[in-house]
C-alpha cells in the first residue's frame, strides 16, 4: 500500500527523541542542517538516478559517472556550496569517482607535502577543477612495501630537470584510482636519484595528459587496469597503469617540505621528520574511519527495517507470525553491528579531532604525536573497515534470501566497500604497524618514559597484570570503569606476554616474524579499547534529548560485551576475568538486547538516510517490501520481453530434439 507507514508502530514504540539523535549522530545541529538538505537535493535530482547502475556495461557505467560527476559539479558552482556542502553531495550522489582521489588525495597530498610556493602554483587549479589529479604511489611489484616502489626520479643538473622513469614492468604505477582515463596530472612516489645516489622515495607531480586533446604526453603510457569485483560496484572508478619512458619535469615539481634538491643538485633534509612523506595516508585513513560507519549503518538500516517487515514461524490459530528481528539470534547478530555503527561513528570524530591536533602540532615544529597518530589511524582503519565488510555481509544474511537481490542494495554495498580492507594499507600490515608502535611502548616502561595518550594506560602495567575484575553480578558488567579495566587488563597483557616472548629470539626482527599473528593480536586487543573508550568518554557529555543518552548506554554496553563475548579466550587466557563472570557478561548481553529491541527502527532512522540513498527495496523508510520488490522484478531487462532472446536457437531445438527422442 503506497504512502502506509509499514514501521509506524514500531516508530511509536521509540523511548527517546529522534530528531536530538539525529544531532549526535551528524556532530552538530549545523552538521546535521547540512546533510538533510543536501541529502535530500540529491534525492530529487534525477540525474542522479542510480537504479540501473548493476545492469549496465562497464563502458556505460563509466560514462553515466562522468555525467554524474560533470552534474555535481555544476550543481555545486551553480548554487555556490561550500567545501563542506560540496562533499556531503559527492557522499550522497554515491558513486565511487575520479573526483574522490582528486579531492580525497591528490589535492591533501600536495597541502601536506607541498612548499607554500607549490601551495599557491597549484591549489587554485586544483579547487577549480582546471586540473584533475589521482594519487599514484603503488606498483604492480609494491604496494605494502613503499621503499620498494622502483620508479624513479633522477635529478638532471643540466636542465634542472628530473628524469621520471619505470626501469622494469613491476615498476609500472597499478591500481591508482582516476589515473585510467580521467586525470591530467598525479602525484606520483619515485626514488629520487642523484648523482648516482639514491634518496629513497618522494612525491612530484607530474602532468600525464595534454589539456588540449586529452592524450598522453610524450613518454607516457597510461590506461585503466580492467573490471573489478562486482558488477556495477567499484567499476565507475577508472583504476590505472601508469610507466613512464624518461618524462622530464621541472625541479620545481618535487613536493619539497620535507626535502628539498637545489638548483646545484645538493639533497636537503628540512627539520621535519622523513615520515611526512607518508602523510596523505594517514589523513586518508582517518577519513577512512568514519566512513566505516557510513558503510556499517547503511547496511544495518536496511536490516534492522527488513527484520522488522519481515515475518516467520510462530503463529498459532492463524494469527500474525514473529517478526524475525524478536528472535533472539537475529538480534545478537543484528544489534552488535548497530552498537558498532555508533561506536564507529564516534571514534571516527574523536581520530578527527587527533589528527586536526597532530597537524597543528608539526605545524609549529612539535613531531611528538606523530608515531601515535600513525598507530592509531593505522589500526582504526583496520578495525574498522575488516569489521564494516564482514558487517555488510552479515546484514546480506540477516536479511535472508531477499538479501541476495541486487535490489536489496546489499550486494553492491558489500563490493564497493570491501576494498576498504585493503586500500591505504592492507589491514593485517597496518596492524604490524600498530603491534610494533605496542612493543616500542612496552620496551620503553622500564626507562622512566612515562606512555602518554592511547597508550596512557600501560603505564599502570604493574596494576593491569594483577587486577581481578570485581563482576558479582550481571548489572556490574554496566559500570564503565569494569569495563575499562577488563579491556584494558587483557590489552596489556596481550601486549606484555608478546614483548617477553620475543625476547626468547636472538634477533628481534626474526622474533617479530615468527610472532606475528599473535601480535596482530595484540594489536586488535589495543585497537579494541580505543574504540570502547571512546566510546564511554562520549557518554561523559552532555547529551540533550529526551532518553537519547540511556540509548547510547546501552549500545555502549553491547558494543563492549559483545567484543568481550567474541573474544573470550582472549579474556580467560590472560586472566582477567573468570569463566563465572564471562558467563554473567553473556546474561547482561541478552537482557541489553531486549532493552534495544523496542528503539531499534528509531536508532536506525536517527541516522537520516534518504531512500535514495540507500537504494534498497528492503530498507525502504515505509517499509512498504513486498510489492516493490514484485515491481523491481518486471523492471529487469530479462523481463522485457516474455520469450528470452536464444529461444530459437538454445532451447527449442533442445526441446524438439528431447521430443524426437522420445518418439524413437
Ligand atoms: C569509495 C571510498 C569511499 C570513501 C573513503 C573515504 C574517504 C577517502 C577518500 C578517498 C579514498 C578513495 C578511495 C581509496 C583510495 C585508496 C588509495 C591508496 O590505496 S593509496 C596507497 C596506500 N598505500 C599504503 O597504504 C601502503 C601501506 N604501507 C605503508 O604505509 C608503509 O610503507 C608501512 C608498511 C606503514 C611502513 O613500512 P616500513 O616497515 O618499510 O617502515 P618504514 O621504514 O617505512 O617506517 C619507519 C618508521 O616510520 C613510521 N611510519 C610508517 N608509516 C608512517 C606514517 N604514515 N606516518 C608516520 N609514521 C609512519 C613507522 O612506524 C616507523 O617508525 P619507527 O618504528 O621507526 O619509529
Ligand atoms: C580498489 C583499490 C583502490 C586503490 N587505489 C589506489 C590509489 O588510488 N593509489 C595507489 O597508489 N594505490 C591504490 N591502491 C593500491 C593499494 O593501496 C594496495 O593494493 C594496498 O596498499 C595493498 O598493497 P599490495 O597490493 O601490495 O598488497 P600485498 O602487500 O602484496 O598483500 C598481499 C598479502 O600479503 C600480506 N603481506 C604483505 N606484507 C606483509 C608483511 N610484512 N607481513 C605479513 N603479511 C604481509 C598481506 O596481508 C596480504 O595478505 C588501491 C587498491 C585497491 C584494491
Amino acid at each position: 500500500m503506497e504512502g502506509v507507514d509499514h514501521l509506524a508502530s514500531e516508530r511509536s514504540r521509540a523511548q527517546f527523541d529522534v530528531e536530538e539523535m539525529k544531532v549526535v549522530w551528524a556532530g552538530s545541529r549545523h552538521a546535521l542542517e547540512v546533510s538533510d538538505r543536501i541529502s535530500r537535493l540529491v534525492a530529487s535530482d534525477p540525474a542522479f538516478r542510480k537504479d540501473n547502475r548493476t545492469s549496465l556495461s562497464r563502458k556505460e557505467l563509466f560514462k553515466n559517472t562522468l555525467r554524474k560527476t560533470a552534474h555535481a559539479w555544476k550543481r555545486i558552482t551553480e548554487l555556490r556550496l561550500s567545501e563542506e556542502e560540496a562533499s556531503r553531495l559527492r557522499f550522497y550522489v554515491d558513486e565511487p569517482a575520479f573526483t574522490d582521489l582528486h579531492w580525497g588525495m591528490f589535492i591533501p597530498a600536495i597541502k601536506g607535502q607541498g612548499t607554500e610556493e607549490q601551495l599557491q602554483k597549484w591549489l587554485p587549479l586544483a579547487y577549480k577543477m582546471q586540473i584533475i589529479g589521482c594519487y599514484a604511489q603503488t606498483e604492480l611489484g609494491h604496494g605494502s612495501n613503499v621503499q620498494g616502489l622502483e620508479t624513479t626520479a633522477t635529478f638532471d643538473p643540466q636542465t634542472d630537470e628530473f628524469i621520471i622513469h619505470s626501469p622494469t614492468l613491476t615498476s609500472s604505477k597499478w591500481w591508482p584510482g582516476g589515473l585510467g582515463k580521467v586525470s591530467t596530472h598525479a602525484v606520483i612516489y619515485a626514488r629520487l636519484i642523484i648523482d648516482g645516489k639514491d634518496y629513497g622515495v618522494n612525491g612530484f607531480i607530474v602532468q600525464l595528459r595534454s589539456m588540449d586533446d586529452h592524450l598522453p604526453l610524450p613518454g607516457i603510457t597510461v590506461g585503466d587496469i580492467g573490471m573489478k569485483f562486482g558488477s556495477g560496484a567499484y567499476n565507475t572508478m577508472d583504476n590505472g597503469v601508469l610507466r613512464f619512458d624518461h618524462v622530464r619535469i621541472p625541479r620545481d615539481q618535487m613536493l619539497m617540505r620535507v626535502s628539498q634538491v637545489t638548483r646545484e643538485g645538493k639533497f636537503v633534509q628540512s627539520n621535519v621528520p622523513r615520515q611526512l612523506v607518508y602523510g596523505t595516508m594517514v589523513y586518508v585513513r582517518q577519513t577512512i574511519v568514519a566512513d566505516a560507519s557510513c558503510a556499517l549503518s547503511r547496511a544495518v538500516c536496511i536490516a534492522t527495517r527488513y527484520s522488522a517487515v519481515r515475518r516467520q514461524f510462530g503463529s498459532q490459530n492463524g494469527g500474525v507470525e514473529t517478526q524475525v528481528i524478536d528472535y533472539k539470534t537475529q538480534q545478537s547478530r543484528l544489534f552488535p553491528l548497530l552498537a558498532s555503527a555508533y561506536a564507529f561513528r564516534f571514534v571516527g570524530e574523536w581520530l578527527k579531532w587527533l589528527y586536526t591536533d597532530v597537524t597543528q602540532r608539526l605545524q609549529a615544529n612539535d613531531f611528538s604525536t606523530l608515531p601515535e597518530a600513525h598507530a592509531c589511524t593505522a589500526g582504526l582503519k583496520s578495525l574498522t573497515t575488516s569489521a564494516t565488510a564482514d558487517g555488510i555481509e552479515e546484514c546480506r544474511k540477516l536479511c535472508g534470501g531477499h538479501g541476495y537481490l541486487c535490489s536489496s542494495g546489499l550486494p553492491e554495498l558489500f563490493a564497493v566497500y570491501v576494498p576498504a580492507c585493503t586500500y591505504e594499507g592492507d589491514n593485517i600490515v597496518l596492524l604490524l604497524q600498530v603491534a610494533r608502535f605496542l612493543m616500542k611502548t612496552v620496551s620503553q616502561l622500564g626507562s622512566g618514559k612515562k606512555p602518554v595518550g592511547t597508550t596512557a594506560y600501560m603505564g599502570r602495567v604493574d596494576q593491569l597484570m594483577q587486577c581481578h575484575c570485581a563482576v558479582q553480578r550481571a548489572e556490574d558488567w554496566l559500570k564503565p570503569s569494569v569495563i575499562l579495566e577488563a579491556f584494558e587488563a587483557r590489552s596489556a597483557r596481550m601486549s606484555v606476554a608478546c614483548a617477553q616472548n620475543l625476547t626468547n629470539f636472538a634477533n628481534p626482527e626474526e622474533g617479530f616474524l615468527e610472532l606475528s599473528a599473535d601480535l596482530t593480536e595484540a594489536a586488535v586487543a589495543h585497537c579494541q579499547l580505543i574504540v570502547v573508550s571512546k566510546f564511554i568518554e562520549k557518554l561523559k557529555q552532555d547529551i540533550p534529548g529526551k532518553g537519547v543518552k540511556e540509548q547510547l548506554e546501552i549500545l555502549c554496553n553491547i558494543y563492549a560485551l559483545f567484543l568481550l563475548h567474541k573474544h573470550l579466550g582472549d579474556f580467560l587466557k590472560t586472566g582477567c576475568i573468570s569463566p563465572k563472570q564471562a558467563s554473567l557478561a553473556n546474561d547482561q548481553l541478552r537482557s541489553l538486547y531486549s532493552q534495544a529491541r523496542p528503539n531499534a527502527i528509531a536508532l536506525v532512522d536517527a541516522f537520516d538516510y534518504t531512500d535514495h540513498f540507500l537504494g534498497s527495496v528492503l530498507g525502504r523508510y515505509d517499509g512498504n517490501v513486498y510489492p516493490k520488490l514484485y515491481e523491481e522484478a518486471w523492471k529487469d531487462p530479462l523481463n522485457d520481453s516474455v520469450v528470452p532472446d536464444g529461444y530459437q536457437e538454445y532451447i527449442r531445438p533442445m526441446l524438439k530434439q528431447q521430443l524426437r527422442n522420445a518418439r524413437l
